[in-house]
């Protein structure tokens, strides 16, 4: 490929200021806009691997705020009978307070902007102290680190058994919940559940009133469905086969409060039409337009209690989807980078659903955090790399017909 443009580099400075590059509107510039204008000469010790479709669970325990004085007190919500002394006609006044810790589950297909919205909870001033249990669709654990990154103060990093929250880790989920509360009674204020992409919520939701170790001491708040303006259609469109459920469907499905995100990326008309379909599917959640997940922190903390039928537990998810995650040590070459990845995105944007990755790149200082969706792609500088922290490379392809070693072959091509 030629140099760099003068076109590319105003795309590249589009990046830098962390707004989204739709590729269709570059591609007849350059192949792609990815990185950065190298700096300085950095070092390269290549040694990688790359893994395929699994799911990674981490937990992350975060302080936020100043503890309060008179922390709640976590109790087992009983019955009025179990301190019912006496018969009154006031029987109310004898139910205890409903003491549980609230649980909201944020979730919301691939890339609608669940980790972008978890960010703005934990940033945002609120005073409560939120205990975060995130799972991811991957081997290897980007989002994590991204929201780890963001905040200060982390109490306590565990990392879990791969696998679907609503799948293979609901038994990980149940301890998960129940050594956090064990070994934090009084030190947070709420749990939030940030699900895979490709999560189906319903045994999710189960989970929280069929076992009783977490029923007893925490309750489902809420379920908070994120819902991306611009590509949720075309998931929502998707035909399945017999007996795989359409997981973008079922998150609207059972949602207490929907976010229609990503609303600058489309028009009016579009988002009106969305709305219309998100409600034709659930017309009982309270729905509101957003970009970057920017809502009240009360419309999805403190909703309630959920309310919905359980449906039975048993689901399958699409075996045509999978996920490839690349790890690998070494500094990127940035022009080989933009060909790769620009002729891959051209050629298959509509079966890559998701792409992420933390970056190192030639001349770059900090570590270069690359988001990508169908065809919207966003990429922007992290944190500086630590003095004598190995470069490594961590990316993750979601999507349909991946081909592990060739994705493998393109990226290791790139390096120098
Ligand atoms: N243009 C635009 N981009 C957004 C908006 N919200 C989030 N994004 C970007 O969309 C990309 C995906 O956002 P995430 O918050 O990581 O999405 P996610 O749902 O957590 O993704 P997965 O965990 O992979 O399913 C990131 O590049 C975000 O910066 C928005 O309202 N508008």
């Amino acid at each position: 490929m030629a140099s760099i443009s003068a076109d590319l580099a105003s795309a590249i400075i589009g990046l830098t200021s962390r707004s989204p590059i739709q590729l269709s509107r570059v591609r007849t510039v350059v192949h792609f806009p990815l990185l950065w204008r190298p700096r300085r000469t950095p070092h390269s010790q290549p040694a990688s691997s790359y893994s395929t479709s699994s799911f990674r669970s981490r937990f992350i325990a975060l302080r936020l705020a100043k503890p309060r004085s008179g922390s709640r007190r976590l109790t087992v919500a009983s019955s009025a009978a179990t301190t019912s002394q006496t018969e009154s006609s006031d029987v109310t006044t004898k139910i205890p307070p409903d003491n549980r810790v609230p649980a909201t589950i944020i979730t919301g297909f691939l890339g609608s902007g669940k980790t972008t919205l978890l960010n703005h909870i934990l940033t945002a001033e609120h005073g409560k102290r939120i205990a975060v249990i995130e799972n991811e669709y991957g081997e290897v654990d980007i989002d994590g680190s991204l929201v780890a990154s963001k905040t200060t103060g982390a109490e306590d990093i565990v990392m879990l058994n791969n696998g679907c929250l609503c799948c293979t880790v609901r038994g990980d989920l149940v301890r998960m919940i129940s050594e956090l509360v064990e070994r934090k009674k009084g030190k947070f204020d709420h749990i939030v559940i940030e699900t895979t992409g490709l999560a189906n919520p319903a045994p999710i939701i189960q989970t929280f009133y069929a076992e009783d170790t977490i029923f007893n001491d925490v309750k489902l708040d809420g379920v908070v469905t994120l819902v991306d303006a611009k590509h949720a259609g075309f998931h929502l469109d998707e035909v399945k086969p017999k007996g795989v459920v359409n997981e973008a469907v079922e998150q609207i499905a059972y949602a207490d409060r929907i976010i229609v995100n990503k609303t600058d990326l489309v028009g009016e008309p579009e988002i009106a039409s969305l709305v219309q379909r998100v409600r034709n599917i659930n017309g009982m959640a309270q729905l509101k337009r957003t970009k970057f997940g920017q809502v009240d922190l009360d419309y999805v903390l403190g909703i309630g209690e959920h309310h919905h039928d359980h449906h039975p537990l048993d689901h399958t998810h699409d075996p045509g989807v999978s996920s490839v995650s690349i790890v690998c040590e070494g500094s990127l070459d940035l022009e080989k980078a933009n060909i790769w990845l620009g002729t891959l995105l051209l050629e298959r944007s509509e079966d890559i659903y998701r792409m992420k990755g933390l970056l190192s790149v030639q001349g770059m200082d900090e570590r270069f955090v690359f988001q990508g969706v169908h065809d919207i792609f966003q990429g922007s500088p992290d944190r500086l790399w630590g003095v004598d922290e190995p470069r490594i490379n961590k990316i993750v392809f979601i999507g349909k017909n991946l081909e592990a070693k060739e994705l493998e072959e393109g990226f290791k091509g790139c390096l120098l």
